[in-house]
């Protein structure tokens, strides 16, 4: 009979992993798995570099990692004990991801799901009935309608304030407090949620509270919650993180050893690991996450900064005029490249969006290409009207995902949608914002 010492062994030989199989008694130059990524010598490089910058024990020392394109893993015994069983608990493309990303999310544990959403489930299954949830009015469509599931249904507490002012979370922390949720820029309003003033505030009264912080308007190339003292960060990988649109894909990232288990734990006991092939395609997409990123906000700043010249209420954490600015330079490294603008008009900011060619209208960010939205009618549309007017989401705001596109021409189109749209006057001196009278009384009448 098979026992647990007849485990697979690991030794290095002149460079190559072995692999000793207890019973079947072969040693074979396989390696355990193309698993890490950490630099073998523990140097730490620039971000930059660690993002390129892999190392694997690949038996042929294949320079794109190998995608294991199993569900199961043939063991050496009949007790099992390989490193690897079946792909929901564990798959050697995955783990090399997660490997990876830890290196690039400043965590000790990074842990790849299905998608952002089902990230944020994982996370919210370390609630129990009774437990309180302080989170902020202002949160992307999906994220409310979860948390607006778990309070209807799981007997959990949900405070909506404004996570804006460390002093709006206060009144609602006590020790039932389990989690504070924080979004920051926030989706779509782009306000500023301080991560570090936040999370004091929380550990001092609730040591056990976890603050998790979504960094998906971001990504660990702009900023790194669990540096400002969150316990878990979590992202969409659907967006910057992969930057092309072809794939789903939420992370979790954790210092916490035993926290990082019980996250794992619910992902192996619910199947929500994300699949081989669509983490070789993150492993891939994220490579050039540092190059995307500068190029998209290097342009949303552009754009901002012609819309504001119109006229337009723009909020962009760039700007000077953002509300927040300093606060949000002191946690980020980077604006981002997702802005919003007002029009005053619903009608004029729907002609805005179905004028533009190059601006695909579509939900999401983060891609390569530019997008463009009303977030009240498509991504937030979840949230209900009279919730949406209640928390002040005008209606007539237009969402911009900038993408690498020459940024003359992204202008130049959006220049011509806002003619188009009669969104702006034009005069000798050029645009000025604000759709005539007659335009807005002509687009009421053919509504
Ligand atoms: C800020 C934010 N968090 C989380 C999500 C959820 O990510 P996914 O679509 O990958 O489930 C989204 C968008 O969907 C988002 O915009
Ligand atoms: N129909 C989807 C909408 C997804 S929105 C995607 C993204 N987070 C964004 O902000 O654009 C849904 O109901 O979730």
């Amino acid at each position: 009979m098979a026992s647990p010492n007849d485990r697979p062994n690991f030794s290095i030989d002149n460079g190559t992993v072995k692999k000793t199989i207890g019973l079947l008694g072969k040693q074979q130059n396989l390696p355990p798995s193309p698993a890490p990524s950490t630099p073998s010598s523990g140097r730490k490089y620039a971000l930059a570099t660690e993002l390129v910058y892999t190392e694997s024990t690949d038996q042929y020392n294949a320079s794109s990692t190998p995608i294991y394109q199993t569900a199961t893993f043939k063991q050496g015994s009949g007790s099992g004990g390989g490193e690897y069983d079946y792909t929901r608990s564990g798959n050697p493309t995955r783990s090399h991801l997660e490997r990876h990303l830890a290196k690039i999310m400043s965590a000790n544990r990074t842990l790849a799901v299905s998608s952002g959403m089902g990230a944020l489930d994982v996370i919210t299954r370390l609630l129990k009935p009774g437990d309180e949830v302080i989170t902020g009015d202002d949160l992307y469509g999906g994220t409310n309608r979860l948390l607006k599931y778990l309070s209807t249904n799981s007997g959990i507490i949900v405070h909506h304030v404004d996570t804006t002012l460390v002093e709006s979370v206060l009144p609602v922390l006590n020790e039932k407090t389990a989690m504070v949720l924080l979004e920051t820029p926030t989706n779509p309003l782009i306000k500023i949620v301080d991560i570090k003033g936040i999370a004091k505030a929380v550990h001092e009264v609730n040591p056990k509270a976890i603050v998790a912080v979504d960094n998906t308007m971001l990504s660990p190339w702009l900023q790194n919650p669990l540096d400002l003292e969150a316990d878990i960060v979590y992202e969409s990988g659907t967006k910057y993180l992969s930057g092309h649109h072809d794939l789903m894909a939420g992370v979790i990232a954790v210092n916490d050893v035993a926290l990082g288990e019980k996250l794992f734990f619910t992902i192996n006991a619910s199947g929500c690991g994300l699949s081989p092939f669509d983490s070789w395609l993150l492993l891939r997409g994220v490579k050039t996450l540092g190059v995307r990123m500068e190029k998209q906000q290097a342009n949303a700043q552009a754009i901002a900064e012609f819309l504001e010249e119109q006229g337009f209420k723009v909020r962009y954490p760039g700007l000077k005029s953002h509300p927040q600015y300093d606060l949000h330079w002191s946690m980020a490294r980077g604006a981002g490249a997702v802005l919003s603008f007002e029009t005053g008009d619903v009608l004029v900011s729907e002609r805005i969006v179905e004028s533009t060619r190059i601006w695909a209208i579509s939900v999401s960010f983060g891609c390569v290409n530019s997008l463009i939205s009303m977030p009240c009618k498509m991504s937030h549309a979840s949230i209900d009207k009279k919730t949406r007017a209640e928390r002040q989401m005008p209606e007539d705001i237009i969402r911009l995902c900038v993408g690498i596109e020459d940024v003359d021409d992204l202008i130049d189109d959006l220049r011509t949608a806002l003619v188009t749209a009669g969104a702006v006057k034009v005069g000798v001196d050029g645009l000025e914002a604000g759709a005539p009278e007659e335009i807005i009384t002509q687009l009421n009448l053919n509504a």
